[in-house]
C-alpha cells in the first residue's frame, strides 16, 4: 500500500463536517454512509478511517495512518510522534478552568488543594504544575460541566467555544489555558511514493484555503485615479484596468484578503471607486 495515503478523520463529532468538507473542497470524491468505517476515493490516491477523535493521534503515530486531523487539544492531550503540516482554520476553540458562577474567584491559587474535573489531565497537569499549583485532578471521559453540580468536583477544565454550555451549568470561565483548532497531522516516517501524494493534497488544501481567505473585487474608476487604486488594491501580480464604454472610465479587477479589503474600502471610494463588487474565489493557486 505505498502508492496510497490513508488519512484517519473523526467519524462523528465537532471535526466531521469541515474535516470531510475540506476533502470535498479538494476535489476528492468518496462515499461515507453512515456506519461505514473505511472508504477509498475514487479520484485521488486516498484511504479514509472513519474514528474516534481521542484514536487519531496514537493511529497517526503507530503509521496505521499517514495523516489525520484532530484538534490540537487532543493532540497535545496524547503527546504522540506526529507533525504538525497545516492549522485548517476550523473547530477553535479554548480549553479553560470553570468553577460556580456563585463562587468568589481571584486567582488561580483558588485551585491550591481543590479537585478538578477534566478530560484533559495532561494539559491541565502541566498548566498547574508551571503555576505552582497543586490540585487533584479527576479525569472523567465526558459530561464534565455536570460535575461540580452533583458534587463530583469543585471545578471543571473543558473545551469552550460559545460558553452556553458553561452558563447552562451555572458556571464561570476563569482561567484559558490552551487555545485550539483542527489540525492535519502526518507520521514522521512515511515513505517517498506517500510523501508525493501527501504534497499533491498540501496543494490542493493550500488552493482552497487561500481562496477562502481572498476575494475577487470589480470596480469602476475614473482614470486619473488609476494610480492611486492600483496602489490600493495591487492583486496577485498587478490588477486588470479594461477601458469602460464610457471615455475617461475604467474596470479595474483585483484579488485581494478579505480583511485588506474592509481596510481600504474608505480609500477606494474616495479615490472615486464606484459599482464595487466583491466575489467570492473557491480556488487560488499563486
Ligand atoms: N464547541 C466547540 N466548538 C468548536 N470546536 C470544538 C467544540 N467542541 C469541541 N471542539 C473541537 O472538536 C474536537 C472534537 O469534539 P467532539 O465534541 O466531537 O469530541 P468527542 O465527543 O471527543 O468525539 P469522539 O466521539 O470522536 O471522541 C475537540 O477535541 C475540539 O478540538
Ligand atoms: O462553549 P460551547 O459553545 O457551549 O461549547 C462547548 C461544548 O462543546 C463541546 O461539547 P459538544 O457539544 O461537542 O458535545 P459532547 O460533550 O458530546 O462532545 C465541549 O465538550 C463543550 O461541552
Ligand atoms: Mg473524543
Amino acid at each position: 500500500m505505498e502508492n496510497i495515503i490513508r488519512i484517519a478523520v473523526q467519524k462523528s463529532g465537532r471535526l466531521s463536517d469541515d474535516s470531510l468538507g475540506l476533502i470535498k473542497e479538494c476535489g476528492i470524491k468518496f462515499y461515507n454512509g453512515t456506519g461505514k468505517l473505511k472508504s477509498i476515493s475514487t479520484n485521488f490516491p486516498i484511504e479514509f478511517l472513519f474514528l474516534r477523535d481521542d484514536d487519531i493521534p496514537g493511529y497517526v503515530a503507530d503509521g496505521v495512518a499517514d495523516l489525520g486531523i484532530v484538534g490540537e487539544n487532543e493532540l497535545v492531550e496524547k503527546d504522540k510522534k506526529v507533525e504538525v503540516l497545516k492549522k485548517l482554520g476550523f473547530s477553535k476553540c479554548r480549553l479553560s478552568l470553570a468553577i460556580p458562577k456563585s463562587e468568589k474567584y481571584e486567582g488561580i491559587r483558588y485551585f491550591e488543594g481543590k479537585n478538578i474535573a477534566t478530560s484533559y489531565p495532561k494539559i491541565l497537569g502541566d498548566y498547574l504544575k508551571e503555576k505552582g499549583i497543586y490540585a487533584d485532578i479527576h479525569e472523567i471521559s465526558g459530561s464534565v460541566e455536570i460535575a461540580p453540580s452533583i458534587g463530583l468536583a469543585e471545578g471543571i477544565c473543558d473545551i469552550v467555544s460559545s460558553g452556553s454550555t458553561l452558563m447552562m451549568n451555572g458556571l464561570k470561565e476563569v482561567e484559558e489555558i490552551f487555545r485550539s483548532e483542527a489540525v492535519l497531522i502526518s507520521n514522521p516516517n512515511m515513505v517517498v511514493t506517500k510523501q508525493k501524494i501527501v504534497e499533491k493534497l498540501l496543494f490542493r488544501i493550500d488552493a482552497v484555503q487561500k481562496g477562502k481567505s481572498n476575494k475577487y473585487v470589480l470596480l469602476n474608476a475614473p482614470n486619473e485615479s488609476l494610480d492611486k487604486i492600483i496602489s490600493l488594491i495591487p492583486g496577485m501580480k498587478s490588477p486588470t484596468i479594461l477601458p469602460l464604454a464610457e471615455k475617461g472610465w475604467s474596470s479595474v479587477h483585483s484579488v485581494i484578503s478579505e480583511e485588506q479589503f474592509w481596510e481600504n474600502i474608505e480609500g477606494l471610494r474616495e479615490a472615486g471607486a464606484q459599482g464595487i463588487l466583491v466575489v467570492p474565489i473557491e480556488k487560488m493557486v499563486i
